[in-house]
C-alpha cells in the first residue's frame, strides 16, 4: 500500500483517466460506495443502519461530492441523512429543505440528534487555511462530541484542516474517531501533529488500477506486506537452517539490554543467539537467557586487539551480528568496534555476517570521523532521534515531517538501510525507497523496547531476510507485538520484556502459512 502526497494523488488521478477512461465522476462514485460500506461495516456493536442519524457536512470540492454519494448509499441502506451544504449554507434535514431562518438552529439541533457526523468539507484541495465561519461550525462539533461520547466522527479522505502532505493541522482541524481515505493513505497521516486527528484509519478502494501504484517511493506498513516479507519455515528444517545471531554488547552498567536483543532475536525464529560478553558478565545471562551460548571475550584490561580478536575468531558461521545493546563507549570498545568492521569489510559478500548497530554501537560510531565509511554494504542502522541527531549533526525533530527527507537523504548519503525509530518509523533506503509505520503506541516509550527491536531485525537477517525488509517486518511487528500487550495493560506500564512472548503470536497474526492438518 504505497504512501501519497497530494501531488502524486492528482498525478494517479491523472493517470488513471488518460490510461483507463476512469474519470473523476467515475472516481468520485467509487470512492463513496466504498466510504459506504467500510461505514456500514465498522458501526458501533449497538448501532443499525436502520434509522440511524447520520449529519453530512458538505464542502464545495471533490471531497464534498465524495460525502454526497455516500450519503446516498447510506439512505440507501436506511439510515436518516441530514446534509448541510457549508458554501451555500444550506440545510436539508431528511430530504426536505430548511428556510434560511431557520439554518443556524435546525442545524444545531441536527448535531444534536446526530449519531455520525461525517467530515466531507475538505479533503486534499484545501488551498488555505479555513475560513473562520468553517471554524466554528468544526469547533460546534468538536464541542458537541466532548459532551456525547457516544457521537462518532469520520472523516472522508481526511479530516478538514490537516494538510496532507505534512501533517501540520489549522487551528480549528477536526479531531476524527474514523479516517476513511481514499485510494491511499496520505503522507500527512504519519507525522505530528496530524497523525493524531485520525482515529482509526481505513482505505477504500476507488477502483485505481495497481500498477499505476508501483512507482511511487514511499509505502505503509502493512500485515499483507509484512506477510510476503516473513521467511518460509519449511517442515523440513533444523537449527541451522534460521541462521545463528552473534550480539555484542552488554557492559556492567546496562546489562539488560543484551538479554532483551538476544531474546527477541529467538522470539522472531532465529536458530542460534549467542552473546558476546565477558567472563564477568556471565552469571547475569547463564542464569536468565538459559537458550543462548556465549561467547568469552577477554575483559576491558587485556587490550582491543585480543577483544577484537576473540570475537572475529567466534564469528565464522554467523549470518548476522548485533553491536551496540548495553555495550559502553570506553576507548578500548571503540576500538573493538572499529577492528570488527575492517574485519567484516575484508570478508566475501557470501561470508559476511549481516551487520545491525543500534544504540551504544551508533554512539560509538557518532565519535569517529567519516563513520559511514567504515560499514560494510547493507548494514542496518536504528537510531531513536537523539542517536540520529549525533550521528547526523544535526537537531532531529521526534515527529513531524522533517524526518522523512533526513531519513531518506541520510539512508543515501550513508549508504545504509536506516530505521529512523520513534511513534510512526520510518525505513529508509539507499535507492530512496521508504517505508512508514502507522502504527503508534505510546507504551512504547520506555526503555529496553529499542534493544527488542534491534534483536528482532537481527533475527530476521540470520534468517536470510534482506535488510530492508527485516527492518520493515520487526518495526511492524514489534508495535503489533506491544498492541497485544496494550489489550490487557493500556497504554502504559509496559516492561520491554513484556514484549517478548508476544513477538511469535504478531508474526503469526502475520504469517497466514501456519501448516495445516488433516481433521
Ligand atoms: N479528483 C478525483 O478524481 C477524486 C477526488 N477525490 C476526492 O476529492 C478530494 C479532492 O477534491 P478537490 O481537489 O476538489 O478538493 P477538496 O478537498 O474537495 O477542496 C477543494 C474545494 O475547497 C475550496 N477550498 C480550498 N481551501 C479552502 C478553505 N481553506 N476554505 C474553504 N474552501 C476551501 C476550493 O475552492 P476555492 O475557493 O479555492 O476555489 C475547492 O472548491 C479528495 O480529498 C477526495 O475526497 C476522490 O473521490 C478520488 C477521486
Ligand atoms: N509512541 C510510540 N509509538 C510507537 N513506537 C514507539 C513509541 N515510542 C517509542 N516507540 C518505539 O520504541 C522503541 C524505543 O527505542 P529506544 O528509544 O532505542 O529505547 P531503548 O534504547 O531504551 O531500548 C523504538 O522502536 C520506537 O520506535
Ligand atoms: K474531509
Amino acid at each position: 500500500m504505497h504512501i501519497v502526497t497530494v501531488a502524486e494523488m492528482r498525478e494517479l488521478e491523472a493517470q488513471a483517466d488518460r490510461q483507463y477512461g476512469l474519470s473523476s465522476p467515475i472516481l468520485m462514485e467509487n470512492a463513496g460506495k466504498s466510504a459506504a460500506d467500510i461505514f456500514m461495516a465498522h458501526l458501533l456493536p449497538h448501532h443499525s443502519m436502520n434509522g440511524l442519524e447520520v449529519l453530512f457536512l458538505i464542502g464545495p470540492g471533490n471531497n464534498g461530492g465524495d460525502g454526497l454519494v455516500m450519503a446516498r448509499h447510506l439512505q440507501e441502506a436506511g439510515a436518516f441523512i441530514n446534509l448541510y451544504y457549508w458554501k451555500e449554507q444550506r440545510l436539508r434535514i431528511r430530504d426536505k429543505d430548511i428556510a434560511e431562518p431557520e439554518v443556524a438552529k435546525t442545524l444545531d439541533e441536527a448535531i444534536k440528534s446526530a449519531d455520525y457526523i461525517i467530515d466531507s468539507l475538505l479533503g486534499t484541495g484545501r488551498s488555505r487555511p479555513l475560513s473562520e465561519d468553517m471554524r466554528a461550525l468544526l469547533k460546534r462539533v468538536q464541542q458537541e462530541r466532548k459532551s456525547r461520547a457516544e457521537l462518532r466522527i469520520v472523516a472522508i479522505d481526511l479530516p478538514t484542516g490537516l494538510n496532507a502532505d505534512t501533517g501540520a493541522v489549522d487551528p480549528g482541524a477536526l479531531h476524527a474517531d474514523m479516517t476513511i481515505t481514499l485510494a491511499c493513505p496520505k503522507q500527512g497521516f504519519f507525522f505530528f501533529p496530524g497523525r493524531d486527528y485520525l482515529g482509526d484509519v481505513y482505505i477504500g478502494d476507488i477502483g485505481l488500477p495497481a500498477d499505476l501504484e508501483r512507482d511511487l517511493p514511499t509505502e505503509m506498513l502493512t500485515t499483507n506486506l509484512v506477510h510476503s516479507l516473513l521467511p518460509e519455515r519449511r517442515l523440513n528444517s533444523n537449527k541451522g537452517t534460521f541462521g545463528k545471531v552473534m550480539i555484542f554488547g552488554g557492559s556492567l552498567p546496562y546489562p539488560g539490554s543484551i538479554f532483551l536483543a538476544g531474546s527477541a532475536a529467538a522470539r522472531v525464529g532465529a536458530g542460534l543467539i549467542t552473546l558476546a560478553v565477558t567472563e564477568q558478565m556471565l552469571p547475569i545471562y547463564a542464569s536468565s537467557l538459559h537458550e543462548a551460548t556465549f561467547a568469552i571475550l577477554p575483559d576491558e584490561q587485556a587490550g582491543s586487539f585480543e577483544r577484537a580478536k576473540a570475537l572475529i575468531a567466534h564469528l565464522e558461521g554467523y549470518r548476522a551480528l548485533l553491536i551496540g545493546p548495553g555495550l559502553g563507549q570506553s576507548p578500548t570498545t571503540r576500538e573493538v568496534i572499529l577492528q570488527v568492521l575492517e574485519h567484516l569489510r575484508a570478508l566475501p559478500e557470501e561470508k559476511r555476517p549481516r551487520l545491525v548497530v543500534d544504540a551504544d554501537g551508533l554512539n560509538n560510531l557518532s565519535a569517529m570521523e567519516h563513520w559511514w565509511t567504515l560499514l560494510p554494504e547493507n548494514t542496518v542502522i536504528t537510531p531513536h532521534p537523539g542517536e540520529m541527531g549525533r550521528l547526523a549533526a544535526t537537531k532531529v525533530s521526534g515527529g513531524d515531517i522533517s524526518r522523512l527527507d533526513l531519513a531518506r537523504e541520510k539512508a543515501k548519503e550513508w549508504k545504509v538501510i536506516l530505521a529512523l525509530k520513534g511513534a510512526c518509523t520510518i525505513i529508509a533506503h539507499p535507492e530512496g525507497q521508504a517505508r512508514i509505520n502507522l502504527l503508534a503506541n505510546p507504551a512504547l516509550a520506555t526503555a529496553g523496547t529499542g534493544d527488542v527491536l534491534a534483536g528482532m531485525v537481527t533475527g530476521f537477517l540470520a534468517q536470510g531476510v534482506q535488510p530492508f525488509d527485516a527492518a520493515s517486518a520487526s518495526v511492524y511487528l514489534h508495535v503489533l507485538a506491544s498492541t497485544f500487550v496494550s489489550q490487557e495493560l493500556g497504554h502504559a506500564g509496559l516492561l520491554a520484556s513484556d514484549l517478548l512472548p508476544q513477538i511469535p503470536k504478531a508474526i503469526n497474526r502475520a504469517a497466514v502459512n501456519a501448516p495445516s492438518y488433516p481433521d
